[in-house]
């Protein structure tokens, strides 16, 4: 708007034209007369520190445009029908202030100790669909646990977990349909366990054996699944926002009864894909969800040092998007968020984003020390204190349909199911060498063919440093 507005008042001429036509004038001596019938006993105002009078200054016909301009300004009932809607005039010299006195507030239904809030407004959820929700939310944590130490023991490449945004994850995925399509980052697994993928499938990927939908080519945590409308994930941060933007679109043109959902950290916001997807969604009225998870640090950087504006939700206006900021430890009201934007976005077709607030408990991943920039404190207190997994758990207990006998039932039969799949997994043999040269051309193109002898080369004189058990 700002290179819109730029060029259209370049020329001095424009200016008056458009004024002209949007009140409806149709030659300059007409303009010139109205204004002087409107506009008997205005004073002119004067001197250099009148920003107006500096304008006009620069105009072909000073005195009149002068006049005509200063009567816009001191009149608050007039305005200017723009590309956009109308636009009021207002004789004050107004910046948009930086930031509002008070920041936006997060939506939530459950308090720090897992009481609901008094008349809190949620979406009611059944005991079956609650009780899946804090199931898997236990399961989540308790296969990131023990992949995460399996990773500790040289058994695994590398591991990220999603220790603290276990809500965001699976209360989110509840809310879904099976046919609104993921473009998941790298910490949104649950969103795959809550559709059905096994334990054993995301211990195939991580150990990219031969049973890996993606043929062990991608690094662990890197999911992916056609059949469940899980989008592979991509290291390449934000990426996946204009990707979802398109299959959007490609829903609404197919006018199908979903829409595309996508999640990012923080971090991601910082990326030219957050801007560029947020304005083309706003403007081709794509059916998206875009699900921010705001947990405080990207790697090392704070959000401090990666925008100074209230958040992420306020993005979201800038850009001509309804948006909500949403206790993300609060599975209750993000199943609640979830639900109403997911039916918004569908019946109005239209962007939604959403901002959840949360903590990342666990370290970045297995390449990351955390306590080298984080002090123990802060981890210790938002796993202690806002935690999701024992606010909701409080919730459903309140409600008869939990018990310590079935918690301690399902997480030592989810323990037993995870080291199995473990097992089994880092027994399965790895897919043969071949398949890192094959799937993305027809006819493979000459450098490829030439890379591929010369690694075959490479282990042919150096075997001792090849993987015995990939099979070449
Ligand atoms: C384009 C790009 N730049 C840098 C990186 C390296 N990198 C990997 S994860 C990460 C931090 C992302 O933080 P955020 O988006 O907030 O997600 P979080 O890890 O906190 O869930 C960075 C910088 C990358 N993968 N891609
Ligand atoms: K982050």
């Amino acid at each position: 708007m700002a290179l819109h507005l730029r060029s259209s008042f370049s020329s001095k001429s424009t200016l008056l034209n458009i004024l002209r036509h949007n009140l409806g004038f149709g030659s300059r001596s007409h303009v010139t007369r109205h204004i002087r019938q409107i506009l008997p006993h205005d004073p002119p105002l004067r001197g250099s520190q009148n920003p107006i009078s500096r304008l006009c200054n620069t105009m072909a016909e000073p005195e009149t445009l002068s006049s005509f301009v200063q009567h816009e300004y001191a009149n608050n009932h007039q305005v200017m029908d723009f590309p956009g809607g109308k636009v009021a005039f207002t004789p004050e010299i107004q910046f948009i202030s930086e930031s509002d006195k008070e920041r936006v507030p997060c939506y939530r239904v459950l308090d720090d100790n897992g009481q609901l809030i008094t008349n809190s407004q949620f979406v009611q959820v059944s005991e079956e669909v609650a009780v899946k929700i804090y199931s898997d939310m236990v399961t989540l944590q308790i296969m990131d646990n023990i992949f995460y130490e399996a990773q500790r023991q040289g058994r695994l490449s590398f591991y990220a977990t999603a220790i603290g945004e276990e809500a965001i994850n699976i209360a989110s995925a509840a809310a879904l349909t099976p046919q609104d399509v993921i473009f998941p980052q790298y910490r949104e697994p649950g969103v795959l366990l809550w559709r059905g993928f096994t334990l054993q499938e995301f211990a195939n990927q991580c150990f990219g054996n031969k049973s890996d939908y993606g043929k062990g080519r991608q690094m662990p945590v890197h999911y992916g699944s056609n059949k469940l409308n899980y989008f592979t994930v991509s290291a390449t941060i934000a990426t996946q926002l204009p990707n979802a933007v398109g299959a959007a679109y490609s829903l609404k043109m197919d006018k199908k009864d979903a829409c595309a959902v996508t999640y990012f950290g923080d971090g991601g916001t910082s990326e030219g894909d957050f801007h560029a997807a947020l304005n083309i969604a706003a403007v081709m009225e794509a059916p998206v969800l875009f699900i921010c998870r705001n947990n405080g640090w990207a790697i090392s950087t704070p959000t401090s040092d990666q925008f100074r504006s209230d958040g992420v939700v306020v993005k979201g206006r800038a850009y001509g998007i309804r948006s909500i900021r949403v206790d993300g430890n609060d599975a209750l009201a993000m199943y609640s968020a979830v639900h109403t934007a997911r039916e918004m976005a569908i019946r109005e077709q239209r962007p939604i984003l959403i901002e959840a607030l949360t903590y990342r408990v666990g370290h970045h991943s297995t390449s990351d020390d955390s306590t080298r920039y984080r002090s123990a404190g802060e981890i210790e207190w938002w796993n202690k204190a806002r935690n999701p997994l024992s606010r909701f758990r409080t919730w459903i207990e309140s409600n008869g349909w939990w018990s310590d006998k079935t918690e301690s039932d399902l997480r030592s039969r989810i323990k037993k199911e995870m080291l199995e799949a473990l097992r089994v997994a880092e027994k399965t043999e790895k897919p043969n060498l071949q398949n890192m040269f094959s799937d993305v051309y027809d006819v493979p193109p000459s450098n490829l063919r030439e890379q591929e002898l010369l690694v075959r080369q490479t282990i042919n004189s150096h075997p001792q440093d090849y993987p015995s058990d990939v099979p070449l």
